[in-house]
């Protein structure tokens, strides 16, 4: 792309100003006559097609998608070669870069494609106003022209195609990411109306700093990215381009630190549904239709929302019936109840529709993550294949994950004395990756004092280690005694019987039944 002499674009202006100064002395009816003849008779001659894109467009008057992209598209290749641009702070608050450099009015650049010239222009339309001007005003409505060759028309459709592509593409790596939250249905409506609100996302997680098994690590890696660029591999099989994964395991593990990474290594938005402010399935359809591609649909401690099939209606019920209402101040007949208000009404249907009914098929390109502390309670249909396609446990700390970690906090590897006796320990207990990452927090960040720091924290550690190994060894010891106990004296109520050897413990009523019936 570069700039060009204005050459046939200054005389045609030239000529155009010339009629349209000459045209004002004419009357009105000559004028539309030759208007109409000598229109007809330069379109003939004009071996030109002139295509424009208005930055407002339709009846609301929105801001047309193809011109911000055709600006991003023309910004990225005209920065180093124009000679007038025009830089603005960008309106959209999730650009990495604050500032956008277009071209400024009347400038002219040329594009190269597929043997083709293209000509752009920046033009602004005035508008008829009550003082005269030199300069366009801000109102006054902006359009991109573009030029070309007859003889070329047959790439107006590959062009544009490249055009809108590249710049989208450009959108996507100098935007900045973002984390979205649902709000309460009461805010959906009037003048600032919105379904989700977001803030910048910037957690620092990378699939680098999450501990987890090497192999673990590379499988999720290659799945991701295999989704990342399946769109046509999805159409072919006829699948909606979404990939449920369910990631599961005890509080600490690394179940939200790998959302994060996650959601930085596809380069995507985060939409963390908090589904107890969602009132009921229609709420629910609704927020997933204004969620956009390239994203992550986030429902933590999916567990949580245990109700999903109905019991929360019944608990109400319940409450209701104990007469718990009486100490509220009595409620208007016919007015929606305050409980009811606040009581999401999802259902485990209305959440499957959610994942994958035919709503979820709008925009495409959408990871939607699940994560629990208690996969057993979950309902099997929430997390069969095709649903939850993925499912990743995320658990204890093992040598593995320790040696990631250390070598984050600490910088060291494996060639460390104290190893050796952490990996033992590691062998024998429990400890999740987050309290192994607090024990290995340095005490300062000088690289003067960072062996003395390294030992201190392994020090540390192995104390943990082996204090988590005292109380599970007491534990074990307390739950065998239980046990012994338990064997030995039958709970109240209960007999201890003894036949051929074996030991059963019997309801002692149903004992003194058998014994009277003897
Ligand atoms: N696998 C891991 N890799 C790196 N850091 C981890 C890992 N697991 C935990 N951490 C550290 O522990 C902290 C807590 O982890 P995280 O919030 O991801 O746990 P979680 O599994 O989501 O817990 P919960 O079930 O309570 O939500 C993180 O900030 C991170 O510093
Ligand atoms: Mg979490």
């Amino acid at each position: 792309m570069g700039v060009e002499g204005v050459g046939w674009g200054s005389a045609v202006a030239s000529l155009m100003f010339l009629w349209a100064v000459a045209s004002q002395y004419f009357p009105y009816g000559l004028y539309m006559y030759y208007h109409k003849y000598v229109d007809k008779v330069w379109r003939f001659f004009y071996p030109y097609i002139e295509i424009t894109f208005q930055e407002y467009s339709g009846e609301r008057m929105r801001r047309s998608e193809m011109y911000t992209t055709i600006r991003t598209y023309l910004s990225a290749n005209t920065a180093q070669q124009a000679k007038r641009l025009v830089a603005a702070e960008h309106g959209d608050k999730g650009r990495k870069h604050g500032l956008v450099l277009s071209l400024d009015d009347f400038e002219q650049v040329t594009d190269d494609f597929d043997g083709a010239k293209f000509w752009w222009t920046s033009q602004t339309k005035s508008t008829e106003k009550s003082t005269i001007s030199w300069y366009p005003s801000q109102e006054d409505p902006r359009y991109y022209q573009l030029t070309l060759h007859r003889r070329h028309r047959h790439l107006v459709d590959s062009y544009l195609r490249h055009v809108r592509d590249r710049g989208k593409e450009i959108e996507v790596s100098s935007r900045q990411r973002k984390l979205f939250t649902n709000n309460p249905s009461s805010n959906w409506y009037g003048y600032k109306k919105s379904v989700w609100s977001h803030m910048v996302f910037e957690h620092p997680a990378t699939f680098d700093t999450l501990a987890m098994e090497p192999g673990k690590k590379e499988e999720i890696l290659r799945d991701l990215d295999r989704f990342r660029t399946g769109k046509d591999f999805y159409r072919k099989i006829g699948k909606t381009w979404k990939r449920g994964y369910l990631l599961y395991g005890p509080p600490g593990t690394g179940k939200s630190t790998m959302i994060a990474a996650m959601a930085n290594h596809l380069d995507y938005d985060i939409y963390d549904l908090e589904l107890t402010a969602v009132k009921d399935n229609t709420e629910l359809r609704k927020l997933l239709i204004e969620t956009t591609p390239k994203s992550l649909i986030v429902i933590e401690d999916i567990d949580c929302s245990e109700d999903l099939s109905g019991k929360r209606k019944k608990k109400v019920a319940e409450k209701t019936e104990e007469g718990e209402s009486d100490q509220n101040p009595p409620h208007p007949p016919g007015a929606p109840k305050e409980e009811d208000n606040k009581i999401s009404k999802v259902t485990l249907s209305g959440l499957l529709n959610f994942i994958d009914g035919l709503w979820s098929s709008c925009g495409g390109e959408r990871l939607i993550v699940f994560t629990t502390n208690h996969v057993e309670k979950l309902d099997p249909a929430l997390i069969r294949r095709g649903r939850m396609d993925k499912h990743i446990e995320l658990s204890y700390c093992c040598y593995e994950t320790f040696k990631v970690l250390a070598k984050n906090y600490l910088g060291v590897d494996s060639g460390h004395p104290l190893f050796e006796t952490v990996r033992e320990l590691l062998g024998e207990c429990k400890i999740t990756p987050a309290d192994v990452a607090e024990n290995l927090m340095p005490k300062s960040y000088s690289s003067e004092e960072a062996e003395e720091n390294t030992r201190q924290c392994l020090e540390g550690l192995i104390e943990a280690l082996e204090k988590i190994k005292g109380e599970a060894a007491i534990q074990a010891e307390e739950n065998s005694e239980e046990k012994t106990e338990a064997k030995e004296k039958p709970a109240e109520g209960k007999v201890l019987e003894k036949t051929e050897g074996k030991e059963t413990v019997k309801e002692e009523s149903s004992w003194k039944g058998i014994s009277n019936g003897i």
